[in-house]
Formats: structure tokens, C-alpha cells, sequence
């Protein structure tokens, strides 16, 4: 911490060498070797002085210790906290346990077209409202996520409209997805990092598990139909790309505290989303 800079000089026997505990690499000169202790609390530099051999051991590197995946920027740090929610049957890297169905393995599902259209109706909705806040930009930095291509309001139209074609009967939105609707838009005014966090989370989890869902219920219910929900007029890897590097690029001026903010929107984010998702197994 900066704040708490001390310097303390400690004067050893010409004789004793400080052995680095880091891998060995080339020295400075003599006069100036820094070594890199580390300890629980940050690293600290020491400063050792052949003749004197005294060691400067100064405390102003020590910062907090760095959050997992933050040198490769905010998105790999709200990528690991979403990864740790998943649980192992969804997710290699997931640890929570299986609590509701939808968290089963989506292989085990037991999914119904009506119930799959419930889920459909409820995603449309939360896509919808995600898209207009994007256009309406309550804050102007929301407007960077403009058509990126990943949009899904239209592709839920138009398979929306082949279900009705099949004559199925399209269900008017429920609960789930009127009440994540509902929140995504006061959120949306009030606390632009838990909308940012919902923003990725949505966007992201449908390009991977979402995808796997749209593939194992195809080949359940729809004859291996795919639908327009899972395809993107780009390639995807560099639509989420680009994504990533707008949200990075968002985040950057956002303190520790509005950044730890986001993060822990995360288990919101998968409540919500859970809640929907659920309505597949209705
Ligand atoms: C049945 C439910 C789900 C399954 C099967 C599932 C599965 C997966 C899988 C396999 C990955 C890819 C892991 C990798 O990169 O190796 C993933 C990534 C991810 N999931 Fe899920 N997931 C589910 C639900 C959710 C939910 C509810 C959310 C949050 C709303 C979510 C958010 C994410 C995010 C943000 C990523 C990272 C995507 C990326 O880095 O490109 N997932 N999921």
C-alpha cells in the first residue's frame, strides 16, 4: 500500500548473501542488485550493497495482491468469476454444486418444445430490452456496444415466427423474463457496472453453453433444426473479440471498488439467467 511506504535498513554481515527465491536471472552491477522477496503481503524490493551490505527493504511496490486474470484485462477477470459459478457438470472450470435442474449436465435434460418456447419468449424479451438500452445509451459509454453483431432480438423474431408457422401457439413473456427485463432497465440508469456485468454475462453465455443448449435440444425436439438463435452473420470468435476489447476498453477508467462492483453482480447475473433457463425443463 502506498500510503503505508516504510523503509527499513537492516545492516548484515559482509558475508551473507540474500538468495533469490524467483527463478535465477542475469544481476545488475553490483552496486544496485535488486532481489525480489516475496512475502504474504506483496512484494517487496531489496536493494543489496556489497561493501556495506546493507539491504533497503522499501514497502512502496507492495500493492494489494492482483485479481485473478487482471493483467489480461477486466474481461478475464469477470470471465473467472463466471466460470467459478458454473457447476462441474455445465463447465470444466465450474465449482458450484448442482442445485436446480438446470444446472444438471444439459445431456440429462429432459427439455419440451413448450417449455422451450417459454424460454425463447423470455431470452426475446431480455434481448429486446438489452438492445434498446444499447440504442438509448442512459450512459453515453453503453453507445461502444452498438451493433456488434452479436444482437439477438431479430434472429428470436424470425424463429419465433417458424414456430408459429409449425402451429405452435407463441406464449405471452413470463415471470422470469419480465422480471430480468424489468431490472436490466432500472440497473441500466442507476449502476452502469452491474449492467456492464449483466451485458457481458448475457451476451457471453449464450455464445458458449447457450450454444450447446440449442444443440441438444435440437436434436431432442426439432429434428436437428438449427435456429436462427444460433448463428451470427460474422464470425463469432471475432465478433467476441471485439466485444472484449470495447468492454476492456470501458472499464479502464473504473476504480478497484466500481470494478469489484461489477464482478460481484456476477451471481445476480446467473440467478436471473438461471431462472430462465429453467423454463426449457418446464
Ligand atoms: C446450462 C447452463 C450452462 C452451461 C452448460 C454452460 C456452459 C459453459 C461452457 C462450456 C463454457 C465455456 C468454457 C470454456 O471457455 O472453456 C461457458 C462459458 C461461459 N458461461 Fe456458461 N454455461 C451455462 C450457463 C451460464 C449462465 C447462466 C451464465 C451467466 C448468465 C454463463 C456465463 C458464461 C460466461 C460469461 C462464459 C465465458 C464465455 C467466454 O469466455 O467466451 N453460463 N459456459
Amino acid at each position: 500500500m502506498a500510503s503505508s511506504l516504510s523503509t527499513i535498513a537492516l545492516f548484515l554481515p559482509q558475508s551473507l548473501y540474500i538468495k533469490p527465491r524467483l527463478a535465477p536471472r542475469p544481476l545488475p552491477p553490483p552496486q544496485f542488485r535488486s532481489l525480489f522477496l516475496t512475502s504474504p503481503a506483496g512484494a517487496r524490493t531489496a536493494t543489496v550493497m556489497p561493501r556495506r551490505a546493507a539491504v533497503i527493504v522499501s514497502a512502496a511496490t507492495a500493492e494489494t495482491p492482483k485479481k485473478k486474470g487482471e493483467s489480461k484485462g477486466f474481461v478475464e477477470e469477470m470471465r473467472f468469476v463466471a466460470m467459478r459459478l458454473h457447476t462441474r457438470d455445465q463447465a470444466r472450470e465450474g465449482e458450484k454444486e448442482v442445485k436446480q435442474p438446470e444446472e444438471k449436465a444439459v445431456t440429462k435434460w429432459d427439455p419440451s418444445v413448450e417449455g422451450y418456447l417459454k424460454f425463447l419468449v423470455d431470452s426475446k424479451l431480455v434481448y429486446d430490452t438489452l438492445e434498446k438500452i444499447v440504442q438509448e445509451a442512459p450512459h453515453p459509454s453503453y453507445a461502444e456496444f452498438r451493433n456488434t453483431g452479436l444482437e439477438r432480438s431479430a434472429s428470436l423474431a424470425e424463429d419465433l415466427e417458424w414456430f408459429k408457422e409449425q402451429g405452435y401457439t407463441i406464449p405471452e413473456p413470463s415471470s422470469p423474463g419480465l422480471t430480468y427485463a424489468q431490472y436490466l432497465k432500472e440497473l441500466s440508469v442507476k449502476d452502469p457496472q452491474a449492467f456492464i456485468c449483466h451485458f457481458y454475462n448475457i451476451y457471453f453465455a449464450h455464445s458458449a453453453g447457450g450454444r450447446m443448449i440449442g444443440k441438444k435440444v435440437a436434436e431432442k425436439l426439432l429434428n436437428n433444426k438449427a435456429l436462427e438463435f444460433y448463428k451470427w452473420d460474422d464470425d463469432l470468435p471475432r465478433l467476441l473479440q471485439n466485444v472484449r476489447d470495447k468492454l476492456n476498453k470501458v472499464a479502464e477508467p473504473w476504480s478497484r471498488e466500481e470494478k469489484d462492483h461489477c464482478l460481484e453482480e456476477t451471481e445476480k447475473s446467473f440467478k436471473l439467467s438461471g431462472e430462465i433457463l429453467r423454463l426449457i425443463l418446464s
